[in-house]
């Protein structure tokens, strides 16, 4: 576990190779502890292999150069099964049907890290994970724990996938526009819970990779912008809104307007979230 005053993630001159072509290039970036930082880039820009270089699960076709310093380990090629175990980095995905198997249960699945990292007997594990389920803000979470991955809307399953990320206690959790298949509703809730969830003291830092700005900028404090594999900005998320440099850049901002996402709307959903969530049951 890294030091409080030491990244908790460094990226050094980030390179990722597809045979030959070369799809990210350069790319230097932190994210301090208990930090929530995204990355945001157009389609094709590089975001999913830069997280997939961070996390050790490269298609075998790619070529990963530069360092990825996790704390004090030097992690970069080297594959997820290949790393320390005590290296714990949470991962949350768009596609959660791939991310869960439909044939073991959600309480099997959810209860494997607590026996395996922490320990628990089957027995104490269960109840960690449906304690752990609540949290998510799951209502019936004991009766959930009996279900199928594929008996769950898609709201419910990445909720499951972000308790299943937590559930190893990790320092960072790297998100891969979790959001991105949920309907505007869930997707307002499953950024509420990231938000509750990760960043401060004691919890994880968060890598929260995404194309929309308003998202972003809702749940964290600083961005890495990509184009073409390249970060052509970066810095805390209020000034690039206030102060857009590049054309990309001012793109997101005008999208985000446009949206008009206003804090005051951002606020109403926090409320939402908060007060009304349990009511009409979690999607
Ligand atoms: N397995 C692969 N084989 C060949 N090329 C790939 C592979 N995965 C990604 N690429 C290419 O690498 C580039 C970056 O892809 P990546 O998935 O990282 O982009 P992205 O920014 O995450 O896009 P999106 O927002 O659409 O998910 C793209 O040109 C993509 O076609």
């Amino acid at each position: 576990m890294p030091e409080p005053s030491e990244p908790v993630l460094r990226v050094d001159n980030l390179s990722v190779h597809i045979g030959t072509q070369r799809v990210v290039a350069g790319l230097d970036f932190t994210v301090g502890a208990g930090e929530r930082v995204c990355l945001i880039g157009p389609s094709g820009s590089g975001k999913s292999l830069t997280a997939a270089a961070i996390l050790g699960i490269t298609p075998s076709t790619a070529s990963v150069g530069g360092s990825i310093r996790f704390g004090a380990h030097e992690v970069a090629g080297v594959a997820a099964t290949q790393r320390p175990r005590a290296l714990r980095i949470g991962m949350v995905f768009q596609n959660t049907q791939a991310a869960l198997n439909p044939l073991v249960s959600v309480g099997a699945q959810l209860s494997e890290p607590f026996v395996r990292f922490h320990g628990l007997s089957r027995r104490a594990a269960r109840a960690a994970a449906a304690e752990l389920l609540t949290r998510m803000r799951l209502t019936a979470a004991t009766e959930l724990l009996t279900r199928s991955p594929a008996e769950l809307s898609g709201g419910q399953r990445q909720r499951v996938c972000v308790a299943l990320a937590l559930a190893c206690k990790p320092s960072l959790i790297v998100a891969d526009e979790p959001t991105t298949a949920l309907d505007a509703l869930t997707q307002a809730e499953v950024l509420t819970l990231l938000h509750e969830t990760t960043g401060g003291a004691g919890k994880p830092a968060l890598l929260f990779i995404s194309h929309d700005m308003g998202g972003a900028s809702r749940l964290c404090q600083r961005a890495v912008i990509l184009e073409q594999g390249r970060m052509i900005e970066s810095g805390p998320l209020a000034d690039l809104v206030a102060s857009p440099q590049q054309r990309f850049t001012r793109e997101l901002v005008a999208a985000m307007r446009s949206a008009e996402i206003t804090p005051e709307m951002l606020a109403a959903t926090d409320a939402y979230s908060i007060s009304g969530a349990a009511a009409v049951g979690a999607r």
